[in-house]
């Protein structure tokens, strides 16, 4: 049975910030959803109005829903390219995670754990499925080669095999264009599925050991439990619930949701516009990164750190697809004509933006992979008591988080086809410098904690935070 009540500092304001959240957080997105196929389209005044409970619930949307969760679960469980393994635990373990973004090396089999079926609990918790992958990395180099099927996929080639089946199913008449007047109870049910799946993690996190458990999240405190996450990698057997959530049903969804926008807009005026054009090309190359380097994303602050809770079950099944897709939703209610010229700086800016978010997390993940990479290889560095160390120079000497910084230039630059008429389709802009700007200060805290002198130091070395020489 797991502590209660540790120590560790509350974030979000705490178990009433947690509570304001968990109503917030629903209630802000219904309000885009409304708003964006609203006349004025106003961001900061009332709904146009308040939907009766028809028009949210309907069971073909939960459906739809659970039918593509399942889908993107199966093509999940398809055998693995190659094994990578998390961070370190707190009971010095490391989870192992089937990556298949870019080509992998040699194919393992589907889960290390299933080889080991037997102790399928204890590898939840990494132990045998740590000591079973270094067992098969010892195979001796290509040794696998003949063992991986031509049909071994992961992440990115889920996405191009979710655009192949949602293709064939558009060519045999799925009303794919149908998609946007469902918007409302597709939200709907996503944020009761996102609801009943933390109240589940939330139980299982009873039964956890006390290793499996997150720094955060365990307050002691059930409303603020229950949104931050008690269990830091909620797993059944091999499967992790946050790692899959974390990449797929969201994000490619998000995209989806924008194709079926862009293809009613065709439907609607004879052909999508420039603008529809910009943001869904931006967003997808956004989304096709991710997925492309999936196994970036066990070093993010959400997989390292924070619990498996609402906060993220609800962020990724609803708030990702959703909100992210507003630019989208408000350009076929709302169309813009955006000339050659303007697109064309536009595109600079996304071009720009993603060269600074790329090239800093490369740089990042190069360096923690191996300091000795010949990419990152001449970069100035300190160390800490930790025996890690720091980067100086490169991206990651220009601000404290670079990436950051990226990521923001992209997000103006999705926001811009939509023209300055409306504050509504800056919303991500606001919402997400809000969210960076919260979250460079916990990762602050924590990088404080980890590396005490040494990270003051990189602090006096590169003063800034994420904008150079304003913030
Ligand atoms: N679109 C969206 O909604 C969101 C996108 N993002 C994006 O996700 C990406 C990941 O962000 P996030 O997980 O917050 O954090 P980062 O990828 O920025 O990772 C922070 C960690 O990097 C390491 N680090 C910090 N400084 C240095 C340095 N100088 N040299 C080497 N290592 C360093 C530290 O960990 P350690 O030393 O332990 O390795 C630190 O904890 C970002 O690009 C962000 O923009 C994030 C949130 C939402
Ligand atoms: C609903 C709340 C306001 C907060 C929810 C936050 C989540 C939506 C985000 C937390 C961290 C995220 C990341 C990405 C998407 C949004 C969430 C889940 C990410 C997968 C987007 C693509 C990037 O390339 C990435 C670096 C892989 C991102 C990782 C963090």
């Amino acid at each position: 049975m797991a502590p209660q009540g540790s120590r560790a500092e509350l974030e979000f304001g705490g178990p009433l910030g947690a509570a304001a959240l968990l109503l917030l957080l629903p209630a802000t997105m219904f309000h885009l959803l409304l708003v964006a196929r609203s006349g004025p389209a106003r961001l900061l005044g009332p709904p146009p109005y308040l939907p009766e409970l028809e028009e949210l619930w309907s069971p073909w949307a939960l459906l739809l829903c659970l039918t593509w969760l399942g889908l993107q679960a199966a093509l999940y469980l398809l055998p693995a390219r190659k094994v990578a393994e998390g961070q370190e635990l707190k009971d010095k373990s490391r989870l192992s995670y089937p990556i298949n973004g870019r080509r992998g090396f040699h194919w393992l089999p589907p889960h290390p754990s299933s080889l080991h079926s037997q102790h399928c609990c204890h590898s939840m918790y990494g132990e045998v499925a740590g000591v079973a992958l270094r067992k098969l990395k010892c195979l001796p180099n290509g040794s696998g080669q003949g063992l991986r099927p031509p049909w071994a996929l992961g992440c990115f080639q889920a996405l191009v095999l979710t655009a192949l089946l949602v293709g064939l199913g558009v060519l045999a008449g799925l009303p794919l264009s149908a998609l946007p007047e469902m918007l409302l109870p597709l939200a709907f049910a996503a944020t009761l599925i996102a609801f009943i799946f933390s109240l589940l993690l939330y139980l299982k996190a009873l039964v956890a050991p006390a290793s499996a458990l997150a720094p955060g999240g365990n307050s002691g405190n059930p409303i603020y439990d229950f949104f931050l996450g008690r269990e830091l990698n909620p797993r059944i057997c091999s499967f992790d619930f946050k790692y899959f959530c974390e990449l797929r049903p969201g994000l490619i969804g998000w995209v989806l949701i924008n194709l079926a926008l862009l293809m009613q807009e065709a439907e609607l005026r004879g052909s999508p516009s420039l603008a529809m054009w910009l943001v869904n090309g931006f967003q997808l190359l956004y989304v096709g990164d991710a997925l492309w380097h999936e196994e970036a994303v066990l070093t993010t602050m959400d997989i390292i750190h924070d619990g498996f809770g609402f906060m993220l079950a609800f962020g990724d099944l609803a708030w990702v697809p959703f909100t992210y897709s507003l630019q989208a939703q408000f350009l076929l209610y709302h169309p813009e004509p955006l000339g050659l010229p303007l697109a064309s700086v536009i595109c600079l800016i996304n071009a720009v933006g993603y060269y600074i978010f790329r090239g800093a997390n490369s740089q990042k993940n190069a360096f923690r992979k191996n300091p000795s990479d010949p990419r990152v290889a001449d970069l100035e560095t300190i160390s800490t008591a930790t025996g890690r160390r720091l980067l100086v120079s490169g991206w990651w000497g220009m601000v404290r988080h670079p990436n950051y910084l990226g990521d923001l230039i992209m997000a103006l630059a999705w926001s811009l086809p939509c023209g300055v008429s409306h504050l509504l389709p800056y919303f991500y802009l606001l919402y997400f410098t809000a969210l960076l700007v919260h979250r460079e200060a916990r990762d602050e805290q924590q990088c404080l904690r980890k590396y005490g002198l040494a990270w003051h130091a990189y602090c006096r070395r590169v003063p800034y935070r994420i904008v150079p020489y304003i913030y």
